[in-house]
């Protein structure tokens, strides 16, 4: 389903990436693991299409998102990716409810429509009473859950998380985890996380392992 090849990136003289491929299917569970600076963000950030890499290639099912460029490649993005980060990136000024349609409402659908289904999700995320609040009145958990909601309310192919449960304690982490679990079950959601955090890794489907800008197992 995500398929990059030979994905190479510099700043500078610095080769953050030596030449990554890597494949996902759909519906599966991948961590991205290894030590600070081995190229984990940079790679998600280029598989995402939110960086352009040097050489390579990425697709998305069918698409080379790597030769997509300006609104065709923003409206790609907004429909097929969805993103979660550790700080959450929720707009302050906006309530919930509002932060969820916000990525539907630039899209083509109804208003109202995309109304609905942020209703949908942000009750299957436990937050039917948090939705006309804003994110600062929200604790972390909730507000990561806002951004999961957020992430799936285009119904996007892939969720690509950086961090997610590094800005929360032990028990909202491990709900987080848990949610990606269901969302995978009820779904068939795929996912792609770095984390630092063993305990989510161990429990993906598969781990990839990256060491100074390659992949150094679990590559597909
Ligand atoms: N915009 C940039 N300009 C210059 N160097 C950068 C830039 N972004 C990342 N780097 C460098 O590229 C290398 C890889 O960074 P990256 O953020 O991908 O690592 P990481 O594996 O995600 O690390 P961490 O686990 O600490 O988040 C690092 O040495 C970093 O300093």
């Amino acid at each position: 389903m995500l398929t990059c090849k030979q994905i190479t990136k510099r700043y500078g003289s610095l080769e953050v990436l030596k030449g990554v491929d890597l494949q996902i299917s759909k519906g599966e569970i991948v961590s991205l693991v290894g030590s600070s600076g081995a190229g984990k963000s940079t790679l998600l950030h280029i598989l995402g299409t939110l960086d352009e890499a040097d050489g390579g290639q990425v697709w998305l099912n069918n698409v080379q998102v790597n030769q997509l460029k300006g609104d065709e490649l923003a409206g790609f993005r907004n429909r097929h990716i969805g993103f979660v980060f550790q700080f959450h990136h929720l707009l302050p000024e906006f309530t919930a409810l509002e932060n969820v349609c916000i990525p539907g409402w630039l899209g083509t659908k109804k208003k109202k429509e995309v109304e609905v289904r942020a209703v949908e999700l942000l009750k299957m995320l436990g937050l039917s009473d948090r939705m006309q609040n804003k994110p600062a009145e929200l604790s972390g958990g909730e507000q990561q859950r806002v951004a999961v909601a957020r992430a799936l309310i285009n119904n996007p192919d892939i969720i690509m998380a950086d961090e997610p449960t590094g800005n929360l304690d032990s028990t909202h982490a491990r709900e987080l985890h848990q949610l990606f679990f269901d969302l995978r079950k009820q779904f068939n959601q795929t996912f792609l996380i770095v984390t630092h955090n063993e305990e989510l890794a161990v429990q993906c489907d598969r781990t990839v392992h990256m060491k100074d800008g390659r992949i150094v197992a679990g590559a597909n």
